[in-house]
């Protein structure tokens, strides 16, 4: 909810919320938490879905970080040029669950949004960038939403990495959890759709649907359509939270 000046008068409007997943059916998921349907608008280098009477728009951003930052940078970047910038991101779609502290069905909202992947390897291990003197690593949602969204929507709240190729091995996954004792979820998108949004000064949320976990490759334990369900009851949950929510609060 944002305060604005009107012919004199204060006013509140509601936040404008951008909702990027990786893929269509995750997109298409969110849509159906909502009772309208959405309209399809096209951008340069993205399409959009509005969700009308103050909705979100959503957007199918494409999977993998590069991806996802470039579509979300896209649809930052036109809403703002067209006077009506988002006051909030949110990275959402499935995602796999570190065992067993978020398993297959439940839902997890990132109190940090981590790139595992991203520094050096060295003879003495894994050096984030951020120890090599560059950028950043994790992006931090803000603490109030966080707590909002975990309470409406029933997720656990906690790190949520970010990669470009999925954990296959439980070997991979034990590291990752060395390295990141707070991770709970695994996806491909969050980091790179908060390194758009972080560019742009916008906050970013990030919510998962965990679909499988996080361990040796077995595609015949993906629940993904349990997941999609699990993400538009998150998202009929979540709306009132993201309409009456203050950007302030932080
Ligand atoms: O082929 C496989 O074994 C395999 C296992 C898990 C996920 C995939 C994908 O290609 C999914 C990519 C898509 O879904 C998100 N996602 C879902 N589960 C995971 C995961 O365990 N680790 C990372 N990403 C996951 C991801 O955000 C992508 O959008 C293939």
């Amino acid at each position: 909810m944002v305060l604005q000046a009107e012919e004199g008068r204060l006013t509140t409007s509601p936040t404008r919320v951008l909702v990027a997943t990786a893929v269509p059916a995750e997109r298409d998921a969110v849509a159906r938490a909502f009772p309208a349907p959405a309209a399809e608008t096209a951008l340069p280098g993205a399409a959009l879905l509005r969700v009308p009477d103050g909705g979100p728009d959503l957007l199918a951003a494409g999977v993998g970080p590069a991806l996802a930052a470039a579509s979300t940078a896209a649809a930052l970047t036109a809403a703002a040029l067209a006077g009506a910038p988002y006051g909030l991101v949110v990275s959402a779609g499935i995602g796999g669950g570190f065992p067993p502290h978020a398993p297959v069905g439940s839902l997890v909202v990132a109190d940090a949004i981590t790139a595992a992947d991203l520094g050096a390897e060295t003879a003495d291990g894994f050096l984030p960038v951020t120890d090599l003197g560059f950028g950043t690593v994790t992006h931090r949602p803000p603490p109030a939403l966080v707590r909002a969204a975990a309470t409406a929507t029933g997720a656990r709240p906690g790190t949520v990495l970010t990669g470009s190729t999925v954990t296959g091995t439980a070997e991979r996954a034990a590291l990752l959890r060395t390295r990141h004792p707070d991770a709970l979820a695994e996806a491909m998108e969050g980091f790179g759709v908060a390194e758009a949004a972080a560019a742009q000064g916008v906050p970013v949320l990030e919510l998962r649907a965990v679909s499988n976990p996080v361990g040796p490759r077995d595609r015949a334990a993906w629940r993904i359509g349990e997941a999609l369900a699990a993400l538009t009851d998150a998202f009929g949950k979540l709306a009132p939270v993201l309409r009456s929510w203050n950007p302030h609060e932080r």
